[in-house]
């Protein structure tokens, strides 16, 4: 699909690349010829990430554990990472999500949430941001967010909050640093079911059709269209394309939120849900 050797040169740091839709993007930037730095809180599934790309691909691929939720430890990630090179762009994945009733979340809970998905990917754009503009290096910035940015979501809340404050610095943003040659998109993927997804939303619910007939494609997407459209953001081919976040959902967000099914659970049901986690 993409010309061989298209992102050749490129240095990408990717959060939560061990895992899910950042391990899917990081294979797909590595076949086409970007080094990478992969970071997640738990080495052992960054290293063996890592060496699986590297060994396929022939890419560079520096695994750094961090927690993105800490600003020193951010900062220390973007040290080591320059270290090896100057890195090029910056894909905020990391995320952190609940399902549960507004009603009953802990600040404690709402703060879980927030400090990975929302702090965690500031403090992360700010140290690109900070080190592209000393060095007078252009650089760029993809998120993954949520159609539920566009809609609002029920059960969530944290997760849309954070989603949402995103969205608003990546427009802000794309606007104050378009002349430092820093472009800031993102992508709001629909249901994609990878094992973070599975544990953290769909847990109890096995058993359910895979396919929720929730979008107009009757089916869910898959992490290989997630990197495709991450790459064609982050390739030169995008290049007049800034503030703006692409929608990849099938169409869900056009008909539902994703999940007007919760609206009918019981209270047993919800019960049952807070006892799983
Ligand atoms: C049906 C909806 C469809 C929508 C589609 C959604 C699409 C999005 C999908 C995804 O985002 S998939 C990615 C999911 N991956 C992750 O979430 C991985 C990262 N998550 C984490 O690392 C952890 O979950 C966390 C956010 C760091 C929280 O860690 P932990 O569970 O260990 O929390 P604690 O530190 O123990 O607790 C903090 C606080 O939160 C309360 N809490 C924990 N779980 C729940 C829950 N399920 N419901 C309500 N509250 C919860 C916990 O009780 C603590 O509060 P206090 O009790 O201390 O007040
Ligand atoms: N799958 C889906 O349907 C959708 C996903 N998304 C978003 O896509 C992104 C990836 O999700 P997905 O791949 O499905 O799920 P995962 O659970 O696999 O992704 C989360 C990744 O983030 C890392 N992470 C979590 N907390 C931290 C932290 N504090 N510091 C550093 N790394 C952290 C995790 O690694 P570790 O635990 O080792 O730290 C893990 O690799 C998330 O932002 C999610 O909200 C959005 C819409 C739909």
């Amino acid at each position: 699909m993409f010309a061989d050797g298209l992102l050749a040169g490129k240095r990408i740091l990717i959060t939560g690349g061990g895992t899910g839709l950042g391990a899917a993007m990081a294979e797909r930037f590595a076949g086409l010829g970007a080094s990478l730095v992969l970071c997640g809180r738990r080495e052992e599934v960054l290293r063996e990430t890592g060496e699986r790309i590297a060994a396929a691909t022939g890419a560079r691929v520096d695994a750094i554990r961090c927690d993105i939720r800490d600003p020193a430890d951010v900062d220390a990630l973007f040290d080591a990472a320059w270290a090896g090179g100057p890195v090029d762009s910056l894909v905020n994945n990391a995320g952190a999500i609940f399902v549960a009733r507004s009603e009953h979340l802990s600040h404690r809970a709402f703060d879980a949430v927030l400090a990975t998905s929302l702090h965690g990917s500031i403090y992360c754009t700010l140290a690109a941001g900070k080190r592209w503009i000393a060095a007078g290096r252009p650089g760029s910035v993809l998120s993954i967010l949520s159609t539920a940015a566009i809609t609002g979501r029920g059960f969530t809340v944290p997760t849309v909050v954070s989603k949402t404050g995103v969205l608003a610095m990546t427009k802000s943003l794309a606007v104050e640093w378009a002349s430092k040659r820093i472009r800031l998109v993102a992508i709001a993927p629909g249901t994609i079911p990878t094992a973070g997804f599975m544990a953290k939303v769909a847990a109890g619910r096995e058993g359910e059709p895979e396919a929720p007939g929730d979008n107009t494609l009757e089916r869910p997407g898959r992490p290989d269209e997630l990197a495709d459209l991450a790459t064609y953001l982050l390739s030169p081919a995008a290049d007049y394309i800034n503030g703006e976040m692409v929608v990849l959902d099938g169409g869900r967000h056009l008909r539902n939120s994703g999940v007007e099914d919760l609206l009918k659970r019981s209270d047993a049901e919800w019960e049952a849900q807070r006892a799983r986690r």
